[in-house]
């Protein structure tokens, strides 16, 4: 069992709402950190780890156990260094991860990025609705640690950068 203090190298969780920028800032970080990346959306739909499709939301419903135990070997490894993107946070075990970054993002802004993804009005309102009342960083600070938890703003390219730098940073000083 992996641990912040047995692991090699940290493990980030990049969480908020569908649309601020998780996967965009993941595979970066990934690629830069030369960091395993885990974009749990996919790993759900390849695996058919779900347990219905919700025809309101148009999306699956994820089986968190089964996805858990999925994950469960690679998590769990000393080596640490994986980059997981979700937007959810509180049903993984809170050992797992040495920092939890939450974006965040102006409603307008996120509106259009749900509207361009082609999700229907019901699935863009609600989106949006779960940023205006911060449900994702709530969830967060429900989970984890006041101290790992970092809440970052998202909304265009200097964004994207200065998050890399600043998670960059987090990384580098790391137990130091
Ligand atoms: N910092 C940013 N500045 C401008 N556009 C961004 C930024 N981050 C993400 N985007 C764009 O927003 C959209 C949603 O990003 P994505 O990474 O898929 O979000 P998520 O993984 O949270 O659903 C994409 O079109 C992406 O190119």
């Amino acid at each position: 069992m992996s641990t912040p203090a047995t692991r090699q190298r940290p493990n980030i969780l990049i969480t908020g709402t569908p649309g601020t920028g998780k996967s965009t800032l993941a595979e970066q970080l990934a690629d830069k950190f030369k960091f395993d990346f885990i974009e749990i959306g996919k790993i759900v739909k390849d695996f058919k780890i779900y347990t219905a499709y919700d025809e309101e939301y148009q999306s699956h419903v994820l089986d968190e156990e089964k996805l858990l135990d999925h994950i469960e070997d690679r998590m769990d490894s000393d080596s640490g260094g994986v980059v997981v993107d979700y937007h959810g946070s509180d049903f993984f075990p809170e050992r797992w991860f040495d920092f939890v970054i939450v974006l965040r993002c102006a409603n307008a802004i996120l509106f259009d990025r749900l509207k361009a993804r082609g999700y229907n009005d019901f699935k863009v309102r609600e989106n949006v609705e779960c940023e205006i009342f911060g449900s994702l960083l709530e969830e967060a600070r429900d989970a984890y640690p006041e101290e790992r938890i970092h809440e970052l703003r998202s909304e265009g390219p200097t964004d994207l950068q200065k998050n890399i730098e600043k998670i960059t940073e987090l990384v580098r000083s790391w137990k130091q």
